[in-house]
């Protein structure tokens, strides 16, 4: 039974139970559901319009999580973490505006991305018989290396990464659903293997070794190699099988298509060994992310002076270049000396008159920018804020050019390192296109105009933002402007501060408490028994009560028995038509088996806090059905160096604290 209600009208409008007083009601005194997006693991998710946002800012997502069972203090663990989510700030990061408790759900508030999530367009590429260029893969990448990096460096770890965390948002991929898992579920080893498929878990997670920065790298890696096949890096029949492939099989490769350059950082980042692994930084550094950065780098700059300059006019635009490219080839055709030209020649004729075109553009704007960024300048120094050197600029439009950045260190915090690279790229572009010059010279800015990529993604680009209506509530499109903190904005900033090797951010390291730091590391039972629960009810839905039953006591004494995986194939042959379709059962015995290992550990967790007094670390060693050793580890009171047994076959050996690193 939901408990919310959606407007009256929407698309997937709830039965009619609804009362008057649903509708319109404020969720927290200000979200009114819209919309129902879709229904997770965790709860469902609505689209909200926030009734005290700014327009541009309206439509936001409003995630509810049933919590009936959750303990009180569990609930008040969950709010506290929430709160470290909500100081990420970051473009390729999902926003997470605040959470809340209401109606016995757990509430939590995002940003809305209007393009759904990754594995949605992988699933529509797939089906549509596309795939994407290695432009665009390498720019979501970066994009993702980026966000990633940013929370490493807070030491923080995402657990859950995979396509359908990963949303888009005007060709920007933002990572989502960050953290929630850990929230609900507890942030030990043994939770993160419960938060999802395992299509995505590392090696190391999987045979819970541990789980570090390195683990989210690894599922980076899965969906690199997803983006560029549209299939999972690692498939199998049935559960165990997919986990066998990723703990022991070989590493897969790129199909030809794609650069040796792209193929060996996706191998880096799926070595088996966690600590031969790349890491977001290394990966960032690396000559070939390098490169790609630099080009999204011009590309946004490109892109971002165009929203600036044309907003409104996006749609003329749009036709006069039609036109003009129309009338351009017309020209071609009648001048003799272009037929005489082989199809090579007329094809570079055709993209150089193109790119004079745009170059007289972009002059225009470039010179309206920096106009307007003097103006500004000026503006700062009226207002008393630290010396601005606006003689640099006047040097500059004289057609001196400065090698030193001032502007970049004197603007006020916020808009100094935008206004440094407006200034520079600026600098470059009014050098190039100086009057002697109508196509630039400099060979970063020349090749920015003269790529191929981009000019044929110009109407892709364009057509972002006109979905505009006024139901839709529209991003502002100023908010793609310069002096005004978009994405495109955020996201040239951080690849700048990662391109001059700067920490990004790591100067808050020592300070931001890891997500999963506050309150004792376990596993929130209660949450993964709900999760448990409703599995089984989504398999025995799918498979009908009776054979889920069959498939489920089969694969239990099968497991134990640990039968060839060809011989469990044959058997469930012979009870239903896809064994496939066996692969959440299979998932659900590993979830109860986890389970299981988690209780017995919780309740001695509670023996060994109420009779002891040094602070220690736990380290179980017990097995599951499968005969997997379950490690798990965390830190309670204990008596340095006692041993205690525990049921079943499990061993529990208390050792002093400095051991918390190493594995049993
Ligand atoms: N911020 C968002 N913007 C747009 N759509 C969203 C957003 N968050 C979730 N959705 C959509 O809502 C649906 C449900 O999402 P949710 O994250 O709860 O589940 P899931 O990702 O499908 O599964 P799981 O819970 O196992 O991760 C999905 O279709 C997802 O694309």
């Amino acid at each position: 039974m939901p408990r919310f209600r959606e407007r009256p009208g929407q698309t997937h409008c709830l039965p009619s139970t609804q009362t008057s007083s649903d509708l319109n009601s404020l969720i927290a005194n200000r979200y009114i559901i819209q919309q129902r997006l879709g229904k997770g693991s965790f709860g469902t998710v609505y689209l909200v319009k926030d009734t005290k946002a700014v327009a541009a800012d309206r439509l936001k997502v409003l995630k509810e999580i049933p919590v009936g069972d959750l303990k009180p203090n569990e609930t008040v663990h969950a709010i506290q973490e929430a709160q470290l989510l909500s100081q990420l700030n970051h473009p390729a990061i999902l926003k997470f505006y605040t959470s809340f408790l209401e109606r016995d759900a757990f509430c939590i508030i995002t940003e809305y991305c209007e393009d759904k999530d990754l594995d949605c367009k992988l699933e529509e590429l797939k089906h549509t018989g596309r795939t994407l260029s290695e432009p665009q893969v390498c720019e979501w990448l970066c994009q993702l290396l980026l966000g990633v990096h940013y929370i490493h460096q807070r030491r923080i770890l995402h657990r859950d990464l995979k396509a359908k965390n990963i949303f888009l948002r005007k060709n920007i991929v933002k990572i989502g659903d960050f953290g929630v898992s850990c929230l609900l579920m507890g942030s030990c080893d043994l939770a993160t293997t419960f938060t999802g498929t395992p299509y995505y878990m590392s090696p190391e997670a999987l045979s819970h070794r541990g789980y570090d920065s390195k683990s989210d790298i690894w599922s980076l890696g899965c969906i690199l190699y997803e983006m560029c096949c549209l299939v999972h890096a690692f498939e199998g029949q049935n559960f165990l099988a997919v986990v066998l492939k990723i703990v022991e099989g070989p590493t897969p490769s790129l199909p030809e298509t794609y650069s040796q350059q792209l193929n060996s950082l996706m191998q880096s980042m799926l070595e088996k060994d966690s600590s031969r692994r790349i890491s977001a930084a290394d990966a960032l550094r690396s000559r070939f992310i390098e490169e790609s950065l630099q080009s999204m780098k011009h590309k946004f700059f490109s892109l971002t002076l165009r929203d600036k300059s044309m907003g409104g006019e996006r749609d003329a635009s749009q036709i006069l270049r039609a036109l003009q490219k129309k009338v351009h080839l017309q020209t071609l055709r009648e001048r003799s000396e272009v037929q005489k030209m082989s199809p090579r020649e007329r094809m570079r004729l055709r993209k150089l008159q193109a790119a004079d075109e745009k170059a007289r553009k972009m002059k225009k704007i470039v010179e309206e920018k920096y106009q307007e960024n003097h103006l500004r300048m000026q503006e700062y120094k009226s207002k008393n804020f630290q010396k601005v050197s606006v003689d640099v600029l006047k040097v500059r439009t004289e057609g001196g050019v400065n090698k030193t950045q001032p502007i970049q260190s004197e603007t006020p915090k916020g808009n100094s390192e935008l206004a440094g690279s407006i200034s520079h790229l600026s600098d470059k572009m009014c050098k190039s296109l100086s009057k002697d010059h109508a196509i630039p010279e400099d060979p970063q800015v020349a090749e920015a105009f003269y790529s191929v990529d981009e000019f044929e993604s110009c109407s892709e680009a364009d057509s972002d933002g006109e979905e505009d209506s006024e139901d839709n509530l529209p991003t502002d499109p100023s908010c793609q402007t310069f002096g005004q903190d978009s994405d495109l904005e955020a996201m040239i900033r951080h690849m700048e501060k990662v391109l001059d090797g700067d920490s990004d951010g790591a100067e808050a390291e020592e300070e931001k408490p890891q997500l999963g730091s506050l309150g004792v590391n376990s596993m929130n039972t209660s949450m993964a028994e709900g999760r448990i629960e409703r599995m089984r009810q989504s398999v025995c839905r799918r498979l009908g009560e009776e054979v889920f039953l069959k498939v489920y006591d089969y694969l239990k004494q099968a497991r134990q028995r640990q039968e060839s995986e060809e011989s469990i194939k044959q058997a469930l042959n012979q009870l239903v038509e896809k064994p496939s379709d066996c692969f959440e059962v299979d998932q659900l015995l590993y979830y109860e088996e986890l389970l299981l290992a988690a209780q017995e550990n919780t309740s001695i967790h509670e023996k060994i806090l109420e009779s002891t007094q040094p602070l220690g670390v736990v380290i179980y060693n017990c097995y599951n059905s499968v005969n997997t050793p379950v490690f798990a580890q965390s830190a309670v009171r204990v008596q340095s160096g006692r041993s205690v047994r525990c049921g079943r076959d499990s061993r529990i050996t208390a050792v002093p604290l400095i051991a918390r690193s190493h594995q049993p």
